[in-house]
């Protein structure tokens, strides 16, 4: 009744464990029903031996001594019982946790998982550990107590009903209000739990994700903005804890409401027995304490069960993000459909974008990248950069994106310095964000118009593509649910919609077949009317489209030899 049956069946195969882990708590509570036996002795006899009563053959102090002997035996009986209890609770958590994590881990690498669209690696990841730390929690600790909770109470109440039914009733009721109270509550703290897990898990996934896709936030601007949204995750996870706390604590002022009415009836209980010997049918004085004692015993189980309050809560709120872990996946949409174009957007018109005598090197000890490079770029014509692996393109890149300096030299733009907000880029490692089309473009283009969007789509010939969705398309995390060239056009088009005068690509056709290569080809070449388009291009067919191919070798850029293509 009090254990959450889903999370009962994880501990399938660890049975044996759970059972040992609830023998041996249960066992180090019946220690304290017996300490309790030995104390009320004791006291009886403490009690005779300041009146004169006790029997004197045991000599000075003597009754005292086998009460007190029995205290401090089941003191340290105890200290071995809860060592053997933590370490076997410590190797049931573990088991679970292992194995949760075992199969969670291979459910989340089935290929079909892996081409969910609405999976998001921080979620997963957040299930994975304090999701699966919570589950853990729960088993090893909030469930051995609940049972024992459910053992223990009743067992004591008969046993307190045996020496005095009326104390026994009184009790009951004082566990129903601490045991049941929070019960009632219990719905508005499992909403609350949930809200709180939520709110942890939307900013875990998000944090990854703007981690992950940091070098693109960066290029295309938008980390401001990835920020501003962070602070209002946190911000949600921080009231979500708040009014958990809240929740909790009016639980917890429940419970402790049940257990202090409880010991109150108990005393008075025990106090009138004291005065009323013959009240109740065995009244000794040391019955009595034990009575007594045994009363605050019944709610050391309900006291120990609100301790694990946080690991039952953890636990319970994690279900849900372990069973989306573990759960059924979705298929992504079929997106083959006819190819077309359509001319891409006007943006502002940039001239000329402009080296002179540019040099740099990583450090003085490393050679020249670049040495007194001089060239100009100009609106109106697609040019590519070509040179051998190793020869600057990336570092020429860096320097425009003004992530490197020059050690000398100048780069200007239209007569003034060109800065990193001139320019949008497409890198080779361009990153897609979990979610639609429309939020990886409204990610960098808040403004951008639905029309914009379609046209930018269809520049990059994905427009039909992606029907039935279109813009809605949902996209896999790093764009694990689109094709290669899919995502490196869905890339142009998202930088295409960054309106900046100066676009650079990186081999931006390398993941294209030759019919896809022309066709981004002739819409960058279009593009480029607008803007000053740079691309870094190794193959022929992007090499022929292009107007002006320039070369780097030895620190150096010229123009190659390469015969300019009319047409593609
Ligand atoms: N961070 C760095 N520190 C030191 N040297 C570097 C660094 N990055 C690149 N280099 C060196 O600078 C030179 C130019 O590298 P760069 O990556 O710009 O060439 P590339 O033409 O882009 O090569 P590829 O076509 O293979 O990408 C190379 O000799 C490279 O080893």
């Amino acid at each position: 009744m009090l254990v959450n049956k889903r999370l009962l069946q994880l501990t399938k195969g660890n049975r044996v464990r759970l059972a040992g882990v609830t023998a041996l708590l249960f066992t180090a509570t019946a220690s304290y029903w017996v300490q309790a036996w030995f104390l009320a002795h004791a006291l009886a006899a403490l009690v005779g031996l300041m009146q004169g009563t006790a029997n004197p053959d045991g000599g000075p102090g003597g009754p005292l001594l086998t009460p007190l002997a029995g205290v401090l035996a089941c003191g340290m009986a105890r200290l071995v019982l809860l060592q053997f209890h933590a370490r076997l609770a410590g190797t049931l958590g573990s088991a679970v946790r292992l194995e949760l994590r075992r199969s969670l881990a291979e459910r989340l690498l089935q290929p079909d998982r892996l081409r969910d669209t609405s999976d998001r690696s921080g979620a997963r990841r957040l299930a994975l550990s304090e999701g699966v730390d919570g589950v853990d929690n729960y088993i090893s600790n909030y469930i051995p107590h609940a049972f024992q909770l459910q053992l223990v109470v009743p067992l004591l109440l008969l046993w307190i009903a045996w020496f005095n039914p009326m104390l026994a009733g009184a009790l009951f009721l004082a566990v129903a209000v601490a045991v049941g109270a929070p019960k009632l509550w219990g719905k508005v703290l499992s909403a609350r739990g949930q809200r709180h897990w939520d709110s942890y898990e939307a900013l875990s996934a998000d944090f990854l994700e703007a981690l992950q896709g940091m070098r693109t936030l960066k290029i295309l601007h938008a980390v401001p903005r990835i920020r501003d949204k962070l602070n209002r995750r946190s911000q949600e996870l921080h009231r979500a804890t708040v009014s958990t706390m809240r929740t909790s604590l009016v639980d917890t002022a429940l419970a402790d409401l049940g257990i202090q009415a409880g010991m109150l009836a108990a005393a008075a209980l025990a106090a009138y027995s004291v005065l009323n010997p013959g009240s109740t049918p065995a009244a000794t004085p040391a019955t009595t304490y034990f009575l007594l004692m045994l009363a605050s015993e019944v709610f050391r189980p309900v006291r120990d069960l609100a301790r694990q309050w946080h690991a039952g809560y953890l636990g319970l709120s994690a279900l849900g993000s372990i069973d989306a872990a573990g759960g059924t996946s979705q298929t992504t949409p079929a997106r083959k459909a006819p190819f077309r174009h359509e001319p891409g957007a006007a943006v502002g018109l940039p001239e000329s974008l402009r080296l002179e005598d540019v040099s740099f090197r990583y450090s003085s000890e490393d050679p020249w990248v670049l040495h007194n490079a001089s060239a100009e770029f100009h609106r109106g014509s697609l040019i590519a950069l070509a040179g051998p692996s190793g020869s600057g393109k990336s570092t020429l890149f860096d320097l425009l994106l003004g992530f490197l300096n020059p050690d000398s030299g100048s780069i200007t733009m239209d007569g003034r310095p060109l800065v990193p907000a001139d320019i949008s880029v497409v890198s080779q490692r361009s990153y897609l964000f979990p979610g639609t089309v429309r939020e990886n473009f409204s990610m960098v283009a808040p403004a951008a118009t639905e029309g914009r969007m379609q046209h930018v789509l269809a520049a990059v010939g994905l427009a039909g593509e992606l029907q039935p969705d279109g813009l809605d398309t949902r996209l896999a995390e790093a764009g694990g649910s689109v094709s290669g060239g899919q995502l490196q056009r869905l890339a142009i088009a998202r930088a295409l919609l960054v309106d900046r005068p100066v676009l650079l690509l990186d081999e931006p056709t390398s993941a294209l077949n030759q019919q896809l290569a022309a066709h981004v080809l002739t819409g960058l070449r279009e593009v480029a009317r607008d803007r000053i388009v740079l691309m870094i291009a190794h193959r022929p067919e992007a090499l022929a489209a292009a107007d002006t191919v320039l070369r780097m070798d030895a620190g150096t850029l010229y123009p190659s030899n390469q015969p300019k293509a009319a047409q593609l």
